[in-house]
């Protein structure tokens, strides 16, 4: 048996979760802090409703061969207190997170060569407690050492395309270039339609441009067609889908702005590339987030 202890019962710890419990020889715990009654994924292939062991709090916990650690980025510190009890000399810990800064997230904690950042491409939705919808079936993609390798052979008996790539920069860059423009979703509340509005286009190519140029001062390889191809992708989906950034502030939780575009205006500023778009974005998002900066003047309501 291989004991997977995922922590972050959410869209993408949720999906992943259900489909690792498809395979017998995985036995497979999730780690919650808002308590769940079971776990139902709705995925392209049809339900999944696994029988998953569920732990609360770390003193719950055991020692496992796998932590996937799938909370948000910003419930990374917190995320990490499972680890003192999930972590056995051997135990490997991948992390299932957007952004570029994965193994700065578990870094002292956890040694480097058992570190497996996970470039997920898997639009989910969490719809209530353990409740969840994959909406594509997706892909991740893990560095080609031996611990990714062995995070990929976990997921053969499933549908998601899990692979390794020679280079994780660059994957980790690509997506988020996604992720930077999707942005705009979340400023303006309006789901993935919004893309199609030419203006909107405009600025989510503006934003990912400014991606691209740090991108490839961090080393990744980006080419210059990036950004018309990702828009496109935006363009061409479902108009109703929702990107989790927008998820968060539609259900009043904090949002992963640093992790998402704060990153491309701090790793810009020391390559000394001018980031606006990306800067404002993340201004905006700060303003108008749980806790953020509130002084602003309520607008008056007409009549
Ligand atoms: N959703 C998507 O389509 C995609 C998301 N991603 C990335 O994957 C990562 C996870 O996102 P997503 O699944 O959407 O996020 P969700 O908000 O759906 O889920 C995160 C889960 O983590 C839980 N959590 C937070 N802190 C702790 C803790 N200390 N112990 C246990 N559980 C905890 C939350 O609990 P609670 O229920 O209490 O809030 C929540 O259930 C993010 O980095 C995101 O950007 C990547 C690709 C696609
Ligand atoms: C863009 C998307 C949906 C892709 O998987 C994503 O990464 C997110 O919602 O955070």
């Amino acid at each position: 048996m291989t004991r997977i202890a995922v922590i972050g019962a959410g869209a993408i710890g949720g999906t992943a979760a259900a489909w690792l419990a498809q395979n017998e020889a995985l036995d497979v715990a999730l780690c919650v802090r808002t308590p769940i009654q079971s776990l139902h994924v709705e995925t392209p292939s049809g339900p999944l409703s696994p029988r998953v062991t569920v732990w609360s709090s770390p003193a719950e916990a055991r020692s496992v061969d796998w932590v996937l650690i799938a909370t948000k980025a910003y419930d990374s510190e917190a995320a990490a207190s499972w680890l003192p009890m999930l972590m056995a000399p051997s135990t490997c810990v991948a992390i299932l997170q957007n952004g570029v800064e994965h193994r700065a997230r578990v870094q002292g904690l956890v040694e480097d060569d058992r570190v497996v950042p996970a470039i997920v491409d898997i639009p989910a939705e969490r719809n209530a407690p353990g409740r969840i919808h994959q909406r594509r079936t997706g892909s991740i993609f893990v560095a080609d050492d031996q611990a990714g390798r062995a995070f990929v052979s976990l997921f053969a008996h499933t549908p998601i395309a899990v692979a390794t790539t020679p280079d994780l920069r660059t994957a980790a860059w690509r997506k988020l270039a996604v992720n930077c423009a999707g942005a705009v979703n979340a400023l303006t509340l309006q789901p993935g339609g919004i893309s199609r509005n030419d203006d909107v286009a405009e600025l989510m190519r503006g934003l990912i441009r400014e991606c691209i140029a740090v991108g490839r001062a961090e080393g990744a390889d980006l080419p210059d067609g990036l950004a018309d191809d990702v828009v496109a992708g935006y363009r061409a989906g479902p108009a109703d889908s929702v990107n989790s950034l927008l998820a968060d502030r539609l259900a009043g939780r904090p949002m992963e702005i640093d992790a998402r575009n704060g990153v491309i205006v701090r790793l810009g500023t020391r390559h000394g590339i001018a980031t606006p778009l990306n800067a404002m974005a993340a201004t905006l998002l700060r303003a108008v987030s749980p806790g953020g900066n509130k002084s602003t003047v309520p607008v008056p309501r007409p009549g």
